[in-house]
């Protein structure tokens, strides 16, 4: 399959090589010094362009992906609450092609079931308070992280006594605080700690006066989100719309 990479960071790199390992071929590789190459007849001939880029760039870059007849998988986070409904838009009414996640790993995947099934079985279990945790690199730009978020979300469509998630505790990457995690009754706070080189972490908590229940996703490195992204990209190119990870990965 041929492949266009968006972005050329830290995930754009690892994408590369776990895409060339499984036999792929990178055609054109667009980071923010050659936008021209969008216009290049090495992007258009893509299968897939694969996106990992910021909150800020990603919508531009998909409108010059389909511009083009290019198909989509992004990674990245922080544009949704802008641009949400345009991309719905343009995907389920204007034949365009996006895979998007907040989080390519097989683990989050797995983690976001176990999520959802704990969440129900909290609705007869009223004294368990819930909360959560993430905790990244200090580079990282968007908090709550996209992961936190499609989390937070599963919960409150699951668990009848949340209705919206907050900010909680902001330990920045200075290591200055702000803001608490203190809990009302219908929202569920979202901590976002910001330290050294950290890949993810994301922590959901049920605390009750007797005890706790607390399910973890560590993510080691950068490897599973990079395979995530190469097997979305392989799914993409026989499928069209809006896709998500629940496409992918059935269980
Ligand atoms: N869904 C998932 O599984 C994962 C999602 N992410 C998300 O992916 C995004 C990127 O992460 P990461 O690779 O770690 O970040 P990096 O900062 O390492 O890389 C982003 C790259 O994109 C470049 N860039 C910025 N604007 C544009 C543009 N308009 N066109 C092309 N390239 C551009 C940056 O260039 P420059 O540095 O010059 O600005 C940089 O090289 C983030 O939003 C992050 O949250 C990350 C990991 C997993
Ligand atoms: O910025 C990152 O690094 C990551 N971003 C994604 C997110 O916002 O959830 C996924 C992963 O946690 C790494």
């Amino acid at each position: 399959m041929k492949i266009a990479l968006i972005g050329y960071g830290k995930m754009g790199r690892m994408i590369e090589q776990t895409a060339i390992s499984r036999g792929h071929e990178i055609v054109s590789i667009i980071d923010v010094n050659n936008q021209d190459d969008f216009d290049k007849s090495a992007f258009s001939s893509a299968d897939v362009a694969i996106e990992f880029t910021s909150p800020m760039a990603a919508y531009g870059n998909y409108l010059k992906a389909f511009k083009h007849h290019v198909k989509v998988v992004s990674g990245s986070t922080g544009w949704m609450k802008d641009h949400g409904d345009d991309v719905k838009r343009l995907c389920n009414e204007e034949g365009n092609t996006l895979f998007w996640a907040s989080n390519f790993s097989i683990g989050v995947a797995i983690f976001s079931a176990v999520n959802r099934y704990l969440a129900k079985i909290m609705n007869n279990f009223p004294q368990y308070n819930v909360t959560m945790e993430e905790t990244h690199h200090v580079h990282k730009l968007d908090a709550p992280s996209g992961t936190a978020i499609s989390l937070a979300e599963e919960i409150i469509e699951n668990l009848d006594r949340k209705n919206g998630w907050v900010k909680g505790l902001q330990v920045h990457a200075d290591g200055t605080r702000t803001g608490s995690n203190e809990t009302t009754a219908d929202k569920l706070p979202i901590a976002s700690i910001r330290r050294d080189e950290v890949p993810g972490i994301h922590t959901v908590s049920y605390d009750s006066e007797a005890d706790s229940i607390t399910i973890t996703h560590d993510a080691h490195n950068r490897k599973g989100f990079a395979l995530g992204a190469v097997l979305a990209a392989e799914y993409t190119a026989t499928h069209t719309g809006l896709l998500t990870t629940s496409d992918l990965f059935k269980f």
